[in-house]
Parts: structure tokens; sequence; C-alpha cells
């Protein structure tokens, strides 16, 4: 790798950042550090924080800002050397703005995806909690119905992924998002994405990181998907 990269994806829930960021991890060799892997870890824990957590995650409500950036914040500094890609993680102008206070990001991609294609993904999104491995019975089914394809373990459906909860995340997730994605806008990093096909998102956000992970930040522009 020819430099340090520093990354983050946004978009709202079901657009797809879990899954590209797993392509860009295998593709890029970046370490990938998902908010809601961790929260979900320390709902499992059943640490003190982890019974705080649950509390918002079980009413789709954001976790507020002050422990969100002690999940986060610590780990980046540990990755200090590293190249990472951040998904779900900053989501609030507060968040966004503690992470500057660390490091400068190098590139955000944001990810427009319509509302009833979220709402059909979501629906039938399952996961294997304890590696927060994401199947989708249409796109990219499990091997055995309802089994990790790794572990054989369970794969479970989210109750935050369920149509009622969905709306009230969306709501949520276009009102605390904008500012950030301003904030990267005035900084020249963030590249917009629309479709509804990951597969056809892909190959143009291959070819971003491809000249951006060799290439200087500066050039940083506006990059939509037709
Ligand atoms: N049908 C379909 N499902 C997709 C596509 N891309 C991702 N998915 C599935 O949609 C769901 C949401 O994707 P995920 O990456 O978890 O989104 P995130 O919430 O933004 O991290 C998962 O079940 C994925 O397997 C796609 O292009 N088509
Ligand atoms: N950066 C964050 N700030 C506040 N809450 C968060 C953050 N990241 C995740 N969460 C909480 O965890 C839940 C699940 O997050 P995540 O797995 O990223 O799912 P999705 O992208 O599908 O919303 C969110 O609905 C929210 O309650």
């Amino acid at each position: 790798m020819a430099k340090l990269f520093r990354a983050a994806i946004m978009g709202p829930p079901g657009s797809g950042k879990g899954t590209i960021s797993k392509r860009i991890a295998q593709s890029f060799g970046l370490q990938y550090l998902s908010s809601g892997h961790f929260l979900r870890e320390s709902i499992t824990a059943n640490t003190e924080a982890g019974v705080l957590v649950r509390s918002y995650v079980e009413r789709s409500l954001l976790v507020p800002d002050h422990v969100m950036t002690r999940l986060m914040l610590p780990r980046l500094e540990h990755l200090i050397g590293h190249s990472w890609l951040l998904d779900g993680f900053p989501r609030t102008l507060a968040q966004a703005q503690a992470l500057n206070n660390l490091c400068q990001l190098d590139l955000v991609i944001s990810l427009n995806v319509p509302f009833e294609t979220l709402k059909d993904r979501l629906s039938d999104r399952w996961v294997h909690p304890a590696s927060g491995r994401v199947y989708n019975m249409g796109f990219n089914p499990p091997k055995v119905k309802g089994k990790d394809d790794i572990t054989g373990e369970p794969l479970i459906h989210h109750d935050d992924d369920k149509p009622e909860a969905l709306m009230s995340r969306l709501r949520h997730y276009k009102d605390v998002a904008k500012p950030v994605i301003n904030l990267y806008k005035s900084q020249g990093i963030l590249h917009s994405f629309s479709g509804t096909e990951t597969d056809r998102i892909w190959p143009y956000i291959n070819s971003l990181l491809s000249t951006k992970m060799h290439t200087q930040p500066a050039d940083a522009v506006q990059t939509q998907t037709p």
C-alpha cells in the first residue's frame, strides 16, 4: 500500500455499507471497523455500557455521542500506522468533530439508495451475530438456509430491521447525516454514489479507491454514478 489511508462509509440502514465495506477491505487491505458490530458486541458482553447501549438500539435510537466516541476512538488510536475504513461512525456532527480532533479522513463514501429498495433489502437481511456476516435471501443467500456459511450457527433477523422500526431509523438518519455530509463536502473529501444495486455501484467505488489510495488526497471531487 502506497500511503496510509483513512476512509468512512455513510448511508442509511440497508444501503449496502457493510457489503461494500467487506469488498473494500478485501480488495484494498484496509482494517474494517463497524460501529454496529462493536455495539452488538458490547450488548452481548452485557457490561454496564452494553446494557445502556441495548436500551437505545432496541428502540432504534442513536446511541449518545459520548458513548460512541468512547467506543470508537480508542480503537482508532490503536490503529495508528494502519489504513482503515469506518462503517457507521461518525453518524452525527459531534461524532465527526470528535473524529476530526483525532485525525483527518482522506475520503468519505456516501451511499444513496431509494427507500423502497432499503425496505425490501432489510426485510430480508439475516445476520450472524458473532461475526457480523450479513446475508440476503435473494442477493447473497447462505449456503444452508438460516445458517452461517463459516460456523453453521443460526442466523438472526434484527428487530430494528423490521419495517415498523425502519421508518423512524431512516428519518433519524436523514436529519442527523445532513450536517455530517455537508462537513465532508466542505472538506472536499465526500463522494456520493446513487443506485439500487450494489454490484453496479461497486465498480465506481473500486476505481475511485484505486486512484485515491495511490495519489495525494487533494484532488477529491464529488462523484455520481449514473
Ligand atoms: N437485493 C439486494 N440486496 C443487497 C444488495 N446489496 C446489499 N444487499 C443486502 O441488503 C442488506 C443490507 O446490506 P448491508 O450491507 O447490511 O447494509 P448496511 O445496513 O448499510 O450496512 C443485506 O441483507 C445485504 O445482503 C443489492 O444490490 N441487492
Ligand atoms: N455512530 C453511531 N451513533 C449512534 N448510534 C449508532 C451508531 N452506529 C450504530 N448505532 C446504533 O446501532 C444500530 C445498528 O447500527 P448498524 O449496524 O450500523 O445498522 P444500520 O446501518 O443498518 O443502521 C443503529 O440503529 C443505532 O441505534
